[in-house]
C-alpha cells in the first residue's frame, strides 16, 4: 500500500519526544510539503491501527481490481468495435433524433445557482483516429447519408449546419443537418476552455445556425447506443464556414433555418460590446469570437484588437496576442492612452512567453508607462537568470507555498543535450555537455501546461475518469485535462506543435528522433486570423501519446508520477505539468539526477559527480521501493526493463533471496523491536556481496527497515520515562544506520562524550551525497533533534543539522536560507 498521512497523535508524540511542541507540529502540518514529507517516511506511514490500515488496504484492493477490470473490458469492447467492418448507418428521422436529445444534467447544467453535489464523467483516451491536414480544397464533399459507421472518411468533408442546442459532458454535442436534410449527431472533443464550460457558453460557442465543415469525419457508433455520430477529436478539423462564399455558393437547406440561438450582431461596436460582457464574466473563449467577429467587420478597430489582445493573454495564445497589440502599435495613434495599452498588452505577452528582449525594446520606445517599465526591470532579472542559472531560490519557495502556484521565473538550460547515443543499446536522452559537479543545476523547468486541481474548485467533488488505452491506465481529471490544455496552447503556436512533434510519443505513433526537429508546419504560420481557427493542424492523438509518456506529477518532493498513484487510487487528482527538456530524460531506479517543484516550475540537478558526456537520468518510479514493484511498474507504463547500478545490483542477489526481501520488508504495523530486529537480520541475509551491489552501494529496503526500528524506540522512549535516554540513543543510531544504507558516510556515529575532531566538525565524509535524499534530509532533521531534545547534546546537532543542509542544498539548491524555509517549523526550537 503507498504511504498514507500518518496519524496526528503519535505523530506529536514522536514530536513531542524529540523536544518540539504541539504548536510546532500544527504549524508544520499545515504545510503541504511537509505532510508529503511525512507520509513518504515509512515508518510514519504505518502509524495508524492495524485494523485501520487493512479497511483501508481492503477498499484499495478492491478498487484497484475493479479498475483493472474495467480497462480491460473498455480495451476489448474498443478491440471488438475496431475489428468490424464499417457499416451502413441506420435511419434516424429528423423528429426522433431531435426529440431525443435533451439536454442532460452533466457538468454544463450547473449554474452559480445551482447545489450540485456530485458529478460523474467518464471518457477515453488513446481512440483518436486521426487528424486532418487536407484544406477543404483537397476534399470532396459527403452527404451524411453516404457515410459509413465504424470509418474516418479520409479525402471527404462533410458540410452540415447546427439546428439544436448544445448538450455537454465531457464533449459538446448539437445535431447538424447536411444540404440534403440528413442529420446526425456532432460530437467535438478538446475543444479550447469546453470541457468545464457551462451549456451556455458552449452554445455560444456553437451557436444554432453555424455552418460547419468537418475535415475527413469519424462516424462511429457511440460506446453506448446505437445511433451513430460523428466523433471530431481533433477541433482543428472544424471549419467555419458562415464566411466561405466559395463553397457557399449555391447551397440551399431544404428545411426553414432554424432559429439562431445567438443572433449576429450588426456591427464591430455591437461586437465589441457583446465581448466586453463575456470578458467581465471571464467567458475568454466566448470574448475572443466575439473581438474577431467584430474585427472581420472592421479590421481596423484599434479597441477590438486591443480587447482581443487581453483576451488572448488570457487564453495562452501569446504570439497572436503580441500580433493584435503590435498592430495598433504601428498605427500611430495620437490618443497616448491607447498606445500606452497596446504597448503594455504587447510587452506582457512577450514576457510570459519568455521574448524578454522584445520588452526591453518596447520599454525603450520612452512612453511614461509604469507597468511596461516594471515589467523590463522584471525582464531583466528573468534574463540574468537564464544566462547565470542564478536564482533567489528561498524567496521563489517562499511564494510558492500558496497552492496551484506558478511562479515568475525564467527558464534555464545548463550544461545538457538530447542526443541520441552511439551504438543503438540507449534510446535518446539527455546528456551533460561538460563535467558538473553534484549539485550542479542542470535545468530550469517552465511547463509546456500544468493543472492543479485548485484550478478548477467547483470541480473538486466531480468523479472524472479516462480509461487511457493507450497505457492501460485509468487517469483522473488531471490528466485528461492536461492534455486539452495542450491543445488549447498549440492553439497559438506552431512551434510547440513542433517540439510535440519530436517527443516521444509511446509504440503507437512514429518516432521522432531528433531534437529539435525542423517545423512540421511552414515554416511561418501567422497568427490567428480567428479565435475559432487554430492556426495549425493539431495531432491531438500525439498529444494524449506524448501526455501519457512524459506528463510528471507537480509536487515539491513527489517523486511518484501522477500516473502511477491514479493506477492505485483512480480518483485521486494531482497536480500534473507537461515539460520540454525534462521529457527528453530516461529513468533510472538510481539516477544522476533530482528534481524538486517550485509551484510548477521543475528544478532538475545532478546528484552525483558526472563526466562529461554522461546520461542525465532522473527516477520515474519510488527508487526505494523493491526491485519487484520498480519493474513492474516501469514496465507496465513505459515498456522497458531498467538496468541502472540498483537494478544490477538487485538482479545479482537471486530471484529467491529477491522474494524472501520482497516478504520481510513488508512490516504490519503491529511489529515489535525485536520482530524488526528479525527482519532486518533476514532483509541483510538476502543481499549477496556482489561487484554489483558493491558499485551500487545502497541497500533502500534496509533504510527502511532501520527507520521503522528507529520509529519504535523512539516511541518507545516516550512510553518508557525510565529508559528514556538510552532508547532514544538507540533511536538515532538506528536513524544512522539507515542513513548509511542509502549510502551517507557516517564518520563519527557517537550520541554523547566530546565531539571527535573540533567541535564544528561534521560527523560525515562529504565526499558521497547519500542516494534517496527526499528520505534523508527529515532522518538527518529527526537525528538532531533527539540529539538536542532528547540528550542535550547541541553541539551535535548543530552539525547533524549541518549534514541536513548539505544533502538537502545538493539535491533542491537554496542553501541554508531555503532549508531554512523548509523546515522552519522543526527548526525554531
Ligand atoms: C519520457 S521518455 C524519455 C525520453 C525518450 N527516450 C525519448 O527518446 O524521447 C520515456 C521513454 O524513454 C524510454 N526509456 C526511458 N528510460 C529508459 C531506460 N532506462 N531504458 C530503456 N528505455 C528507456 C522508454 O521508451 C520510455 O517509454
Amino acid at each position: 500500500m503507498a504511504a498514507s498521512l500518518p496519524d496526528v497523535t503519535d505523530l506529536a508524540r514522536l514530536v513531542g519526544a524529540m523536544g518540539f511542541g504541539p504548536e510546532q507540529l500544527q504549524q508544520a502540518m499545515t504545510d503541504p510539503s511537509f505532510r508529503r514529507l511525512v507520509s513518504q517516511i515509512p515508518a510514519f506511514s504505518d502509524l495508524s491501527s492495524s485494523t485501520y490500515e487493512d479497511i483501508l488496504d481492503d477498499a484499495f484492493d478492491q478498487e484497484f481490481s475493479q479498475t483493472l477490470r474495467m480497462i480491460e473490458q473498455a480495451k476489448a469492447a474498443h478491440l471488438r468495435e475496431q475489428s468490424l467492418p464499417p457499416v451502413k448507418s441506420p435511419q434516424v428521422p429528423r423528429s426522433a433524433l431531435l426529440a431525443g436529445f435533451t439536454r442532460s444534467s452533466g457538468p454544463a447544467s450547473a449554474t452559480k445557482d445551482t447545489v450540485v453535489t456530485m458529478q460523474w464523467r467518464q471518457t477515453y483516451i488513446g481512440v483518436v483516429p486521426g487528424y486532418s491536414t487536407k484544406t477543404l480544397d483537397e476534399l470532396e464533399r459527403i452527404d451524411i447519408n453516404n457515410m459509413l459507421v465504424r470509418k474516418r472518411h479520409e479525402g471527404a468533408y462533410i458540410m452540415c449546419r447546427i439546428i439544436s442546442q448544445t448538450r455537454h459532458i465531457v464533449s459538446v454535442e448539437m445535431i447538424v443537418e447536411d444540404p440534403l436534410g440528413a442529420t446526425c449527431l456532432l460530437s467535438i472533443y478538446r475543444y479550447p476552455t469546453a470541457l468545464d464550460c457551462t451549456v451556455e457558453q458552449a452554445d455560444m460557442m456553437f451557436p444554432i445556425g453555424t455552418i460547419l465543415a468537418v475535415r475527413e469525419p469519424y462516424y462511429k457508433f457511440p460506446s453506448n447506443g446505437e445511433v451513430p455520430l460523428i466523433r471530431v477529436d481533433a477541433p482543428s478539423d472544424l471549419v467555419f464556414l458562415d464566411r466561405h462564399p466559395v463553397l457557399l455558393n449555391g447551397v440551399t437547406w431544404p428545411t426553414p433555418g432554424p432559429l439562431r440561438s445567438i443572433g449576429p450582431a450588426d456591427n464591430a461596436v455591437t461586437w465589441k460590446d457583446r465581448g466586453n460582457r463575456y470578458f467581465k464574466r471571464k467567458e475568454w473563449i466566448c470574448a475572443a469570437s466575439a473581438f474577431s467577429e467584430g474585427l472581420l467587420q472592421d479590421p481596423t478597430d484599434h479597441r477590438l484588437l486591443l480587447n482581443r489582445a487581453a483576451v488572448y493573454i488570457e487564453l495562452g495564445w501569446l504570439r497572436s496576442a503580441a500580433h493584435d497589440a503590435e498592430r495598433v502599435i504601428a498605427m500611430d495613434l495620437e490618443d497616448a492612452q491607447l498606445l500606452r495599452k497596446a504597448v503594455y498588452r504587447a510587452a506582457k505577452a512577450y514576457y510570459l512567453s519568455g521574448r524578454y528582449d522584445d520588452v526591453r525594446r518596447l520599454s525603450s520606445l520612452g512612453l511614461q508607462c509604469p507597468e511596461v517599465q516594471q515589467l523590463c526591470r522584471n525582464a531583466d532579472r528573468r534574463l540574468r537568470e537564464r544566462n547565470s542559472g542564478q536564482y533567489d531560490w528561498a524567496t521563489i519557495y517562499g511564494a510558492t507555498r500558496a497552492a496551484a502556484s506558478r511562479p515568475d521565473v525564467a527558464a534555464y538550460r545548463g550544461p545538457v543535450a538530447v542526443q541520441i547515443p552511439k551504438g543503438g543499446v540507449r534510446p535518446r536522452g539527455l546528456f551533460v555537455t561538460r563535467a558538473v559537479k553534484a549539485g550542479e543545476l542542470l535545468i530550469v523547468s517552465k511547463p509546456i501546461a500544468s493543472y492543479f486541481p485548485e484550478d478548477t474548485p467547483s470541480k473538486q467533488d466531480e468523479l472524472f475518469r479516462s480509461i487511457n488505452l493507450l497505457n492501460d491506465t485509468m487517469n483522473n481529471r488531471s490528466h485528461y485535462v492536461l492534455i486539452d490544455l495542450v491543445v488549447q496552447r498549440m492553439w497559438d503556436d506552431p512551434d510547440l506543435a513542433s517540439v510535440i512533434q519530436a517527443m516521444y510519443a509511446g509504440e503507437s505513433f512514429p518516432a521522432a528522433n531528433g531534437y529539435p526537429i525542423a517545423p512540421a508546419a511552414p515554416s511561418f504560420v501567422g497568427p490567428l486570423s480567428h479565435s475559432r481557427t487554430p492556426c495549425i493542424d493539431i495531432d491531438v492523438g500525439r498529444v494524449e501519446g506524448v501526455c501519457s509518456i512524459n506528463a510528471f506529477g507537480v509536487g515539491d518532493i513527489d517523486f511518484t508520477d501522477a500516473a502511477s498513484e491514479q493506477q492505485e487510487y483512480p480518483n485521486l487528482d494531482k497536480p500534473t505539468g507537461l515539460y520540454e527538456l525534462p521529457s527528453f530524460c530516461n529513468h533510472a531506479c538510481l539516477p544522476s539526477a533530482d528534481r524538486t517543484f517550485f509551484g510548477d516550475v521543475m528544478a532538475i540537478r545532478a546528484t552525483r559527480d558526472l563526466k562529461a558526456g554522461e546520461e542525465v537520468t532522473m527516477t520515474y518510479c519510488d527508487s526505494a521501493q523493491t526491485y519487484q514493484k520498480r519493474t513492474e511498474f516501469v514496465q507496465k507504463k513505459w515498456r522497458f526493463a531498467c538496468d541502472c547500478l540498483l537494478c544490477k545490483a538487485d538482479l545479482s542477489d537471486s530471484p529467491a533471496a529477491r522474494s524472501r526481501r520482497a516478504e520481510a520488508v513488508d512490516m504490519p504495523s503491529s511489529l515489535g523491536i525485536s520482530a524488526i530486529k528479525q527482519r532486518i537480520a533476514q532483509i541483510k541475509s538476502t543481499y549477496t556481496d556482489s561487484p554489483e551491489r558493491r558499485r551500487c552501494g545502497i541497500k533502500p529496503e534496509l533504510f527502511h527497515a532501520y527507520h521503522r526500528l528507529g520509529f519504535v524506540y523512539s516511541k518507545e522512549s516516550h512510553v518508557t520515562h525510565r529508559l528514556a535516554r538510552a532508547k532514544v540513543e538507540l533511536c538515532i543510531i538506528a536513524f544512522m544506520d539507515a542513513l548509511e544504507a542509502v549510502g551517507l558516510v557516517i564518520t563519527d556515529r557517537s550520541v554523547s562524550g566530546p565531539v571527535k575532531g573540533p567541535s564544528s566538525a561534521l560527523p560525515v565524509d562529504m565526499i558521497r551525497v547519500p542516494s534517496l535524499s527526499h528520505l534523508c534530509t527529515p532522518t538527518v532533521i529527526q537525528i538532531a533533534s533527539a540529539l538536542s531534545g532528547a540528550l542535550d547534546q547541541d553541539v551535535r546537532a548543530r552539525n547533524w543539522i549541518k549534514v541536513a543542509i548539505w544533502i538537502e542544498n545538493t539535491s533542491t539548491g537554496g542553501g541554508e536560507a531555503l532549508f531554512e524555509q523548509k523546515y522552519r517549523s522543526f527548526l525554531n526550537t
